[in-house]
């Protein structure tokens, strides 16, 4: 399967957002990832809903909506009116994970999972056959720009291993700090998508970066 490239809004120049998001539509980029802060689940708030809505009134392609906040059961159909494709919840978040991916299918949408880096891939062998995506956290979850951890290879293998022998149709999506460097590895150990920010909005020439990674 050819690599899904999702860059993140985060990176973004907020003041100019029609632009970057006809920036994104106009790329080879596959989705567009929105990323919600709470400054209760992560340190960092990023924006709500008035925002998502300009950014679905502009863009030709799906989002891919990843919610970093507590309780996401109470904000799952507002994220679905948002004109979320995926909603990803956070596994850390989640006490009935189970349920909350349910509830995520019920509105139509696609369900992912998140873990953050000291999140061992085995807790989510129980629930792999019912998600459409994964998202190993390659940094900790609520800011931008952060350097990439290299344990993340070892991860994305092992999640490889468990999506396999359960036979689910999982994508394995991975987020923070993606480059071209950590990119090709990452596909090399079993990614399927990947999500940048800053390294394609800080480019000289973010569609050529998107291209570049697409390419790999
Ligand atoms: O969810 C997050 C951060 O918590 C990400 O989606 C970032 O927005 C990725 O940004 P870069 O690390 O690629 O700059
Ligand atoms: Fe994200």
């Amino acid at each position: 399967m050819d690599t899904l490239i999702a860059p993140s809004v985060l990176a973004a120049d907020f003041a100019n957002l029609q632009s970057e998001i006809e920036l994104i539509n106009d790329s080879t980029a596959d989705l567009i990832h929105v990323d919600i802060m709470d400054g209760v689940f992560v340190p960092n708030i990023s924006f709500g809903f008035p925002v998502v809505d300009a950014i679905k009134k502009h863009a030709q392609k799906p989002l891919d909506v990843h919610l970093m906040i507590v309780n996401p059961d109470q904000y799952l159909k507002a994220f679905k009116a948002a004109g979320a494709e995926t909603i990803t919840v956070h596994l850390e978040a989640c006490q009935h994970l189970h349920r909350t991916v349910q509830a995520i299918h019920e509105l139509d949408c696609k369900a992912g999972v998140a873990i953050n880096p000291h999140t061992n891939v085995e807790l989510l062998r129980d629930i792999i056959r019912e998600l459409d995506t994964v998202i190993i956290m390659s940094v900790n979850p609520g800011f931008g720009g952060q350097e990439f951890i290299e344990h993340t290879y070892e991860k994305v293998r092992n999640l490889k291993a468990i999506i396999t022998a359960s036979g689910s149709s999982a994508k394995i999506e991975i987020d923070g700090g993606v480059n071209m460097e950590n990119a090709y590895k990452l596909i090399d150990a079993g990614a399927d998508i990947l999500v940048a920010g800053s390294f394609v909005f800080n480019a000289e020439d973010p569609k050529a970066t998107i291209a570049k990674l697409k390419e790999l």
